[in-house]
């Protein structure tokens, strides 16, 4: 299919065939899993505030859904395209599988720059990409999540527009809702928070005091805000971290909660914070840092970049930021990888939750939240750990391989190619 045939398509096929291979999966499962099980394609039009219509073009890709039904988040951006989705739809069933999560694989994603749109613009257009991949969704078929540029707010109007198709409320149609719909406490800081746990396990392995780490994180959004607060949180020093537009390094540590009240809530630039100097995303990944953590997006490490990184340990918060070129170098250096499957699964993992709590009707505390959270990516990081050792290969294709494994097996029990 030329549509998927891009560079992240690429990247996560290649990573795919490269633990096939090791594993000798079955050739005729290889081929399925390669290519997605279902795409969805939809045009959104729009009515914009100057009376305009503008047609936008979203997705919906299902991976695999042999575990159980589809899960992953919704990606607003404007380079958003059908390989990129795949890709990430793809990762989504390797991680799901690798966390034990009863989901198989999918991804949403509009090619538009929410930011440049008025929040009127914003609820037309999730509420008419909502009703396009209708046919698609559903809490026993696929929860949809957020990703990037999307966030609770637009998981609320999601929920709404299926709701009125089906005439009565479905909170577990999606999940990272505002807690007054049936969202689940913690979810919003899950991913940072399962980024901390897996790295306080990597620190822990390396034998490195938390008290003498230091991080650097790349992308303030979400994940990036998160972990910055949730390392600190635990005694490391975040050192430095940024956005689109640039960031901020202060060697003594950066102050947080400060940065998030001013950046998040107050809208000042990271630059305009006063809180450390201006450094640019390049020089960010060259930092002499205990761990760098990648939480934009996907391919920021390469074949060109990935020799002058210094950091220990690489925990990777964003999707895909790695090539495989940028891998082996990386291997080469002793750089210490928690790869994207593992890393950044806490989101999926408390997402997963919520869809619980919204199916039984009934929710849990922080308390609950938090350590059971911990349970299970701590166990999937000891887990990934334990097999890289046995085989002899890096925690990328131990953690591929056990996912990829857990879908072979299910495919297998299904009997699906009788
Ligand atoms: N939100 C979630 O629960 C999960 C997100 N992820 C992944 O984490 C990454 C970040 O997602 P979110 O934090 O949710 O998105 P977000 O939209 O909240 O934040 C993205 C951040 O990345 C920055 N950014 C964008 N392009 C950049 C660039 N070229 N260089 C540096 N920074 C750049 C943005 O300015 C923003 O600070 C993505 O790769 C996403 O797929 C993974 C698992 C779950
Ligand atoms: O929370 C979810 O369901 C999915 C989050 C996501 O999109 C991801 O892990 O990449």
């Amino acid at each position: 299919m030329q549509e998927l045939d891009t560079h992240t398509f690429r990247l996560a096929v290649a990573q795919f065939d490269e633990a096939a291979e090791a594993m000798q999966l079955d050739p005729a499962l290889r081929q399925r899993l390669k290519l997605p099980q279902r795409s969805l394609v939809v045009s959104i039009p729009v009515r914009m505030d100057d009376g305009r219509v503008e047609v936008f073009t979203g997705y919906r890709v299902q991976h695999d859904s042999s575990r159980g039904p589809c899960k992953g988040g919704i990606r607003y951006h404007p380079d958003v395209n059908l390989g990129e989705v795949a890709a990430l739809a793809m990762w989504m069933t390797w991680k799901c599988a690798l966390a034990g999560l009863p989901y198989g694989g999918a991804k949403g994603g509009v090619k538009v720059a929410p930011k440049k749109l008025s929040s009127g613009e914003l609820q037309r257009l999730t509420r008419r990409y909502a009703a396009e991949i209708y046919p698609l969704i559903g809490p026993d078929k696929d929860v949809p999540a957020p990703d990037v540029g999307t966030d609770a707010q637009i998981m609320a109007w999601f929920m709404d527009t299926y709701s009125q198709q089906v005439g009565f409320a479905v909170p577990g149609v999606v999940t990272g809702k505002p807690l007054v719909l049936g969202g689940s406490l913690g979810r919003e800081e899950a991913t940072g928070r399962g980024v901390v746990y897996v790295t306080l396990e990597a620190l822990k392995h390396l034998n490195i005091p938390i008290d003498r780490t230091t991080v650097a994180i790349q992308g303030f959004g979400n994940v990036g805000s998160h972990t910055a607060l949730i390392m600190q949180q635990h005694g490391a020093k975040v050192v430095a971290v940024s956005d689109v537009s640039g960031g901020i390094y202060n060697p003594k540590g950066l102050d947080v909660a400060e940065l998030v009240r001013r950046y998040r809530i107050a809208g000042t630039r990271l630059q305009d914070a006063k809180l450390g100097d201006a450094i640019t995303n390049e020089e960010l990944l060259q930092l002499d840092c205990t761990v760098l953590v990648p939480a934009a997006l996907s391919e920021q490490i390469t074949g060109k970049n990935a020799h002058t990184l210094r950091c220990r340990v690489l925990a990777e918060g964003a999707n895909g930021p790695t090539t495989l070129d940028a891998d082996r170098i990386l291997g080469d250096n002793g750089v210490f990888i928690i790869p994207d499957i593992l890393a950044n699964s806490g989101g999926v993992i408390v997402s997963y939750f919520e869809w619980v709590q919204d199916l039984q009707r009934f929710f849990w505390s922080a308390t609950d939240i938090q350590s059971r959270l911990q349970s299970i990516i701590t166990s999937a990081f000891q887990r990934t750990l334990h097999f890289a050792t046995e085989r002899r290969t890096s925690m990328r294709m131990a953690a591929l391989m056990s996912g990829i494994q857990e879908v072979a097996e299910a495919h297998s029990q299904r009997g699906l190619y009788p």
